[in-house]
């Protein structure tokens, strides 16, 4: 079953339609690029996805079906919690690391100390940051590097133990060396997470993507395996856009 089915999804915020019948299926354990120009729907999808959309002034209609279920039957804290979001700049709490990744799982309940350790130590070793901190969990989050505060954040989406991870724009501030960090981190998450990305980066969605939908104007112009897209894709827009051409 796809972890996602989006149906008919229209989104506005108050008379503005920004998204228009959108319909497509997101499958599991795959890393899903969301790609167009600017202002095409890309972040609303997203943040329709896991329900924010309300809170940041919109509405939509059509229905999101997630692991086969309507999204608005599940509690708004269990969609934030199994759909995980990483947003452009990297945020970590003003604590230390250590409290960065405790946060999540003491909100949903756990309370036991070596429970909290491990969750500390597998998360750090997951995003690769366990040996570059040498043991100082204690330090303060926003005195790690760009690159290191955004593993953290990926890090801190995945103590809630997410099904999904939703990425906007990830590496947008950070360097070439940090990208292929982070980039190499999705693809071994990928093996456990289904992940979507939105980037406007077209190299990067092409390396790391196995699927990719090309937006335009609110509109899915053609989904398909990556590969296809970039290398034989149907719609001529679709052609311009990876080519360069526009966008
Ligand atoms: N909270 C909001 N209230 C009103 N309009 C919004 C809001 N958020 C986005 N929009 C509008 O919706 C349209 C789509 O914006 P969105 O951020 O989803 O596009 P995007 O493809 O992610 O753009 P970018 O690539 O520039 O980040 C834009 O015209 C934008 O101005």
């Amino acid at each position: 079953m796809n972890v996602l089915e989006i149906k008919n999804l229209s989104v506005r915020y108050g008379d503005k339609v920004v998204i228009k019948d959108l319909s497509m299926d997101i499958k599991r354990n795959k890393i899903t690029a969301i790609i167009g120009p600017s202002g095409c729907g890309k972040s609303t999808l997203l943040t329709t996805i896991n329900l924010l959309l309300e809170e940041n002034g919109g509405q939509f209609t059509g229905q999101i079906l997630f692991n086969g279920k309507d999204i608005l039957s599940y509690e708004k804290k269990d969609v934030r919690r199994m759909i995980g979001m990483v947003f452009q700049r990297p945020i970590p709490f003003p604590f230390s690391i250590y409290k960065n990744l405790t946060y999540a799982p003491m909100y949903y309940g756990i309370r036991d100390k070596d429970k909290l350790n491990n969750i500390v130590e597998n998360t750090l070793k997951k995003v690769g940051l366990y040996d570059e901190l040498k043991g100082d969990f204690n330090m303060l989050a926003t005195k790690l590097s760009g690159g290191q505060q955004q593993r953290l954040c990926i890090g801190r989406a995945l103590t809630a133990e997410p099904e999904i991870l939703l990425l906007d724009e990830p590496c947008s501030a950070l360097d070439v060396k940090n990208t292929a960090n982070i980039e190499k981190l999705l693809k071994d998450l990928s093996k456990d997470y289904t992940i979507i990305i939105v980037t406007h980066n077209l190299s990067q969605a092409k390396r790391i993507s196995d699927y990719a939908a090309f937006i335009l104007d609110g509109e899915v112009v053609e989904y398909d395996e990556t590969e296809k897209i970039f290398s034989n894709p149907k719609d001529r827009r679709t052609k311009e856009y990876v080519e360069g051409i526009f966008g």
